[in-house]
């Protein structure tokens, strides 16, 4: 409850110091495979960005048409292996959206993003950080005024991503956390993929203090990831290669 009132808060002083923030809608939830989708949009010009949207969710998002957005670009964190992305599908309902994933993915998309890559709606835009370790293709999404930033499956709230299949690292994945997203600033508000736990959203000072993984050693980090010995996810065969082709 407190930290929807603070959201809140500073969504309402944002807006009366009259300072451009893009809108974020951040309880777009799939429950089955606990995958928040991140829809962003410029108030003004109505341009909108979603983040890891959800086959099993596609009707609820479409709710871009009531809130009349015009969604530009579809973009999925890295090839997803818990669920099918909803991208290639949405675009054939929506004329004119394009989908975009990371280069080093493999996957096939419109765009296909790189470091520092910009992903622009309306006055705002997202910078591509390239966070590998979960996959070497899984990117992290920063907004211009590094006020946000959307993690995908690199860093969870107290917590990461698995590093056992998909050119899993957790080396790879120590150093994307360490060097691209502890470096940002300690309120930048950390928006993850995924919460198992009911979680909704974290800050970059937060996790660095507390991240039960992540605050410890590169050796330490390894040991803790290579017996995490939790299941495969149930849908990773079907997913893995749907999400390569955007999940058509
Ligand atoms: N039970 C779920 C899969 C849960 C899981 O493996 N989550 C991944 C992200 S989706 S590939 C993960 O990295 N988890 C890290 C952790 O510490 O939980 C299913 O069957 O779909």
């Amino acid at each position: 409850l407190c930290e929807s009132i603070l959201r809140a808060i500073r969504r309402y002083m944002r807006r009366k110091e009259n300072v451009s923030v893009p809108v974020v809608d951040f309880y777009l939830f799939e429950s089955e495979s606990s995958t928040y989708t991140y829809l962003l949009a410029d108030p003004e010009t109505k341009e909108a960005v979603l983040i890891d949207p959800v086959l099993e969710t596609i009707d609820r998002d479409q709710l871009v048409h009531e809130l009349g957005l015009n969604l530009k670009v579809a973009v999925n964190t890295h090839c997803h292996a818990d669920h099918i992305t909803s991208t290639g599908m949405m675009k054939k309902r929506l004329v004119g959206l394009k989908s975009a994933i990371s280069k080093l993915s493999g996957a096939t998309a419109d765009i296909l993003l790189s470091e520092n890559d910009k992903i622009t709606f309306g006055r705002h835009f997202l910078t591509v950080l390239e966070t590998p370790g979960h996959t070497d293709g899984c990117v992290s999404l920063l907004i211009e005024d590094k006020s946000m930033v959307f993690t995908g499956d690199a860093l969870l709230i107290r917590g990461c991503g698995r590093t056992d299949f998909q050119q899993g690292s957790p080396e790879k994945l120590y150093e994307s956390v360490h060097q691209k997203i502890f470096t940002l600033p300690d309120e930048c508000l950390v928006y993850p993929a995924h919460d198992y736990l009911g979680r909704t959203v974290s800050t970059v000072g937060e996790e660095r203090k507390f991240n039960p993984r992540l605050t410890k050693s590169m050796d330490e980090f390894v040991n803790i990831m290579k017996n995490l010995n939790i299941p495969k996810p149930k849908k990773i065969d079907i997913s893995v290669p749907a999400n390569l082709v955007c999940g058509v």
